[in-house]
């Protein structure tokens, strides 16, 4: 794994939209695997920001996020597909013919599973795919224990998982607490990764991804199976890496 050590969230974004930029601006059809929650959020402005000034098309890019929650429908301004339109699909003009994010309000579930793995196998996996890290080290909602051969699945969300992303709900009665997300061996499909770190909440998670073993306990420790994985990460998230872990 090649590990890029910057030193705030700022340099994160600017340094993950400059690759996610190379990829773009180097194929004719591009592929990109996408995440949600706070930590892409940065990245997606600077994509923002170089559309602006620079005209990026992206007519030629075909997006995949990785999960959403269970019964909040696309309209629902909560739901990952709203986050999506106003964060990235909408500002760069992306065709939404051309993005795919499970359906959480599909009314049988384990199909649209299937269904969003099949699309996947269908392209032989993402060209770029971007990760976040949650602090127990989940990747998409992949929560620990989950097996490394998981496709597309429902889950249950953990109390911690469900604490660490309460912020983004008005109401927290009504935060979902089951999701759908591509599975590890989905998200291993990728030809390539880029997980996105930031901040001390992370630095356990990123610890434990670094130092520690391969196993389902921490699920980011998959990446480690895979020859094509980048991090970005600032200074606070690698603070226990660097003070425990040379
Ligand atoms: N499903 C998302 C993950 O894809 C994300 O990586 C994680 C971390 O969130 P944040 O970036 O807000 O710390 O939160 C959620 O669980």
């Amino acid at each position: 794994m090649k590990i890029i050590e910057v030193a705030d969230y700022k340099e994160m974004s600017r340094v993950s939209a400059q690759i996610i930029l190379e990829k773009i601006k180097s194929q004719e059809h591009v592929t990109l695997g996408l995440a949600t929650g706070g930590t892409p959020l940065g990245t997606y402005k600077e994509l923002v920001k170089d559309h602006e000034e620079n005209g990026t098309r992206y007519d030629h890019v075909h997006t995949y996020n990785l999960d959403e929650y269970v019964g909040l429908a696309s309209s629902d301004p909560e739901s990952y597909h709203a986050y999506m339109c106003e964060h990235l699909f909408h500002p760069v003009h992306i065709p939404l013919d051309q993005t795919n994010i499970p359906n959480g309000a599909a009314e049988e579930l384990l199909q649209e599973c299937m269904r969003y793995d099949t699309l996947i196998e269908n392209i032989g996996g993402v060209d770029l795919q971007l990760l976040g890290i949650g602090q127990n080290g989940h990747i998409g909602f992949n929560e620990p224990g989950t097996p490394f051969s998981s496709k597309t699945h429902i889950v249950d969300l953990t109390p911690s998982t469900l604490e660490a992303n309460a912020e983004y709900f008005a109401d927290r009665c009504k935060q979902p607490t089951r999701a759908l997300t591509m599975g590890i061996s989905t998200i291993l499909q990728s030809k390539e990764i880029l997980l996105l770190a930031s901040g001390e909440k992370k630095q356990e998670a990123l610890f434990h991804l670094l130092r520690g073993e391969v196993t389902e306990a921490v699920p980011a420790s998959a990446l480690k199976m895979h020859d094509r994985v980048t991090i970005i990460a600032d200074s606070q998230a690698l603070k226990l890496v660097n003070s425990l872990g040379k």
